[in-house]
């Protein structure tokens, strides 16, 4: 195995959902209770929720913030023109039930930050509705300099491709790269630097309940991902004046207001409602030892659950490298259809379904009951390949936003030059094996 040991990583706290308690200055934490009449070095105390006061403990999220200015400080919003983010997609182009696959999203040549740079692909649902998600990619070339940004309409989970992400958070700084994700959730405040002066990738905007960590059922207490591989960040703060920009995304559209101040003034916070990180290396994959190739919910990383058991309204699957043992068996992904709708990216190498054309930095889409699998060079390969020995699947990985209801790609996704005009060529060459005569 490559060496990915859980080591603790300067900086962050581990565990999925725990009850954090971070202080950037001794003493800054109150003591015993979450308001105190004055709170230490004069911050002021204030509480974010992500759940409702009265869900259970079990799902109940919020964060105590110790702040040098509570959030309301800043002046009203107005609205700021935004051509390229979309969140209803009751009104997007009909969507057809073709399989659709798009080249990498181009950099941009003009300055662009990590805002900017959102262009919406396709989603399902609504942020009035509380459920669905919009899957955006993004490519930018600059900093957020004096911009900061908050999402009223859902949780963020980020998926880099290309480049470092510097997440500065009112929680506290997360970076991260590619094969690496990151959650920001409803409402946190972040602005974000590029290290390396470009990135790109993908977006998942969670409308629904928040990402949590799937059941693990006859698997036992360990396996997939585990939970203390998950890194929230220690307190950090800014005590910055200036004239800035606060961002929102609220009710689907974007918003600006002046405010004089870094809004990451968070100097000391407690609580389950915060950032995390997760570097997809880690994962715990699980595979057929035996025969056949499972179905992909083994690869589950985080659900977002309905009010239906087993069905979640969005589940984030990667295919990462492993070993494939399975004898006598057609070992890459199958030919099927599905009740559920899949988008899928590439983040690097090879996806083992697919001999050439879906590349990093790519996307494709196979809605409810589309037929896909296996390009016709895939099969001939894996139909005439050595099942008695295992084989590595390496340098690889791929994910999948699988959700319920139908994914709307938007108009700029169906009429993009990215969009692979040619993609149903890839199955067309798939010949007639059938001979009655022979078994
Ligand atoms: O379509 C895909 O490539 C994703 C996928 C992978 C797999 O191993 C089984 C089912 C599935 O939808
Ligand atoms: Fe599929």
């Amino acid at each position: 195995m490559e060496s990915h040991t859980a080591q603790a990583q300067a900086g962050y706290m581990s565990g999925f959902g725990n009850e954090f308690a971070t202080e950037a200055l001794p003493g800054a934490l109150p003591i015993g209770q979450n308001s105190p009449q004055r709170a230490p070095y004069g911050l002021y105390a204030e509480q974010i929720s992500g759940t409702a006061f009265t869900a259970p403990r079990s799902h109940n999220r919020r964060s105590w913030l110790y702040r040098i200015r509570p959030a309301a400080v800043h002046l009203p919003f107005v609205a700021v023109e935004n051509a390229r983010i979309v969140s209803d997609f009751s009104s997007v182009p009909p969507t057809p039930p073709n399989q659709l696959r798009w080249n990498p999203l181009p950099m941009p040549d003009a300055p662009t930050d990590f805002i900017d740079g959102w262009v919406t692909m396709a989603g399902n649902g609504s942020p009035e509705a509380l459920r669905g998600c919009a899957i955006h990619l993004y490519a930018a070339n600059r900093n957020m300099d004096g911009r900061y940004f908050y999402n009223a309409d859902g949780e963020l989970l980020i998926v880099p491709q290309m480049g470092r992400l510097l997440l500065k958070t009112e929680l506290g700084r997360i970076e991260i790269e590619p094969q690496e994700i990151a959650v920001i959730p409803r409402g946190i405040r972040f602005t974000v630097e590029l290290p390396d002066g470009q990135a790109r990738g993908y977006l998942c905007e969670n409308f629904g309940a928040l990402f949590r960590l799937p059941d693990l059922g006859v698997i036992g207490s360990n396996g997939l991902a585990n939970p203390r591989d998950f890194a929230t960040p220690m307190a950090a703060y800014e005590d910055v004046e200036g004239d800035f920009a606060l961002l929102a995304k609220f009710g689907g559209n974007l918003w600006s207001a002046r405010i004089g101040h870094s809004p990451l003034d968070v100097v000391a916070w407690h609580g389950n409602y915060a950032p995390y990180k997760y570097d997809l290396r880690r994962f715990n994959t699980i595979g057929s030892i035996s025969y056949d190739h499972p179905d992909p919910s083994i690869f589950l990383v985080l659900q977002s659950p309905s009010d239906t058991p087993g069905v979640d309204t969005i589940d984030f699957v990667i295919f990462p490298p492993r070993w494939l043992a399975a004898e006598n068996t057609f070992r890459p992904p199958w030919f099927h259809r599905n009740v559920a709708s899949e988008f899928m990216g590439l983040i690097h190498g090879v996806y083992d379904a697919k001999a050439e054309g879906f590349v990093p930095g790519g996307a494709s889409l196979h809605n409810c009951m589309s037929g896909h699998g296996p390009d016709a060079g895939t099969f001939e390969k894996a139909s005439r390949s050595d099942t008695s020995k295992p084989g590595k699947v390496a340098d690889t990985m791929a994910f999948m936003f699988e959700t319920p209801a139908v994914i709307r790609p938007t108009r700029y996704a169906l009429e993009t030059s990215q969009l692979q005009a040619e993609y149903y060529q890839c199955w067309q060459n798939l010949s007639k094996n059938f001979n009655p005569e022979t078994k």
